[in-house]
């Protein structure tokens, strides 16, 4: 067969020329390591292709994919990645050691891979992304049954755009029963894909109701914890809530991604679909990113409203500057995360007080922190050391967690979850999966805590959960308080 090549186009701009002479010889090469090793065999093939509007190749995949998407903008719009499709899933329902789990199949899927990736670089070629939910020993609900405990995909293509430059990944599986057919049905759904519409119509979906779910047991929540805390070792605890709303037609994931992406600056915008289900949202907090030798990972908590001038506003973050009980909530984390970065890497530097981080809703206290991964630091490994930090958990860290567990009435699932992606040369980013939301057809859950201290007022954690909201219910077209 002589080797083609075609071009195509995402919603109308062409996107590049793609020869396949590599991909062929690759999944030649796969069917035959399969056939001898008899286990399927990943090959995955990078092509640099022309800029896209990133958007629109996930709305590209809502035709054939939609269910088996994934989105992710860095917070500082340094890379995009979006998966379409799914080539392997890799999860488990285990509770003990699932980081382990997860980290174990992904080496093996990765051990006989074919990787044609001239370019290597980070974010490109076997990549797969996806979480751990939030607590695994959490009673289960119906809410999250589309996805599982530890749940990651590698996607069958990936448009990934990072430092001006953009890359397809195309991923097949190949096992031994393959021939080369295989070949022909690739490009053909790769072809496929790229001549989609990235334009979807937009007509208005009205909201049917919003309510919030058990907002004064989440307030009787908050009076105990502060009443144990006056008492006991207990010093922090993170409490969420939850807030549903429903809409006359199914949620366009499409659109509420581009109102995140548009207010939502600074922070990493996020879509990752299971089974149909979608969850969502703008998280302004990493866990940690690992680059080569090099560790990022962020203190964040403590906040405050925005101000209405910037005068009020200026006010606002000096009062955040200096109020004790929100210094408080903020060291915390920042304790425990230098302890645990201390532990497995070196040079681990931070600046001596926090600074302020300004979003569109609100205001944080922002330490960052950076470190040199230690030998055997896999970023996995770091998340496992990492979650919850005490901005989303408590300290100490395991009563913090059996507390939310008993009197926290929602099932987190996701919400407060590490949530990213790691490539297979070990680089990746995950944030701290905040401010967000499961989208399930026509209904929206969204999630919101805050850090419950012992000089905590219930009705002031109550207010600054729902500036928490904002960002999702500006996103859904919902009502704010
Ligand atoms: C738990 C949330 O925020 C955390 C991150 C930043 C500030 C926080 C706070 O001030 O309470 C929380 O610890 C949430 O947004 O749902
Ligand atoms: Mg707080």
């Amino acid at each position: 067969m002589k080797d083609s090549s075609y071009g195509a186009v995402i919603g109308g701009i062409f996107l590049v020329t793609i020869q396949h002479t590599e991909l062929k010889e690759g999944i030649q090469k796969a069917i035959a390591k399969a056939k001898n090793l008899e286990k399927p065999v990943l090959v995955s093939e990078v092509q640099k292709v022309d800029q896209v509007e990133p958007l629109n190749v996930f709305t590209a995949g809502h035709q054939d994919y939609f269910g088996e998407r994934f989105f992710w903008k860095g917070s500082s719009d340094e890379i995009f990645i979006i998966g379409i499709g799914i080539c392997e899933h890799i999860q488990s329902d285990q509770v003990t050691d699932r980081f382990f789990h997860v980290e174990k199949q992904w080496k093996n899927v990765m051990e006989e891979a074919v990787v044609l990736n001239p370019y290597g670089l980070e974010g490109t070629g076997p990549t797969m992304f996806g979480g751990f939910s939030f607590d695994p020993l959490k009673e289960k609900t119906e809410l999250w049954s589309k996805f599982s405990d530890s749940i990651f995909h590698i996607p069958r293509f990936m448009y990934s755009q990072y430092d001006g430059q953009s890359y397809m990944t195309t991923n097949i599986v190949c096992t031994q029963h393959d021939d080369e057919s295989l070949l022909q049905k690739v490009l053909n759904e790769r072809k496929q894909l790229l001549s989609c519409s990235s334009s979807l119509q937009d007509s208005a979906n009205n909201i049917i109701s919003q309510e919030e779910i058990a907002p004064q047991q989440w307030k009787n929540a908050v009076g105990q914890v502060v009443n144990a805390m006056k008492n006991g070792d207990m010093k922090k605890v993170v409490l969420a809530r939850e807030t549903r709303l429903s809409y006359e037609k199914p949620i366009r994931i499409e659109s509420v991604l581009n109102k995140l992406i548009k207010n939502q600056k600074n922070s990493f915008i996020f879509a990752f679909e299971s089974n149909g289900d979608c969850f969502i949202g703008a998280s302004p907090e990493r866990l940690v990113k690992k680059q080569g030798k090099q560790l990022f990972t962020t203190c964040l908590a403590g906040s405050i409203k925005r101000g209405l001038t910037p005068d009020e506003d200026e006010q606002l973050g000096n009062e955040l500057l200096s109020d004790q009980k929100n210094l408080i909530e903020h060291q915390y984390v920042v304790d425990m995360i230098k302890r645990a970065m201390e532990q497995v890497s070196s040079n681990v530097e931070l600046p001596n007080g926090p600074v302020l981080l300004k979003l569109r809703d609100i205001q944080h206290l922002y330490t960052p922190v950076t470190a040199e991964a230690g030998e055997n630091s896999s970023l996995l490994s770091l998340i496992e050391r990492l979650h919850p930090t005490p901005a989303l958990g408590g300290v100490p860290r395991e009563k913090a967690v059996e507390t939310i567990r008993e009197l926290e009435a929602l099932d987190r699932g996701l919400y407060g979850s590490p949530l990213g992606w790691l490539d297979y040369k070990g680089n990746g980013d995950f944030a701290v999966a905040l401010r967000s939301g499961l989208i399930q057809q026509n209904e929206a859950s969204i999630f919101a805590g805050c850090g419950v201290v012992k000089d905590s007022d219930i009705d002031s954690e109550y207010q600054e959960t729902n500036i928490k909201f904002r960002p999702m219910l500006t996103a859904l077209g919902g009502n704010k308080q």
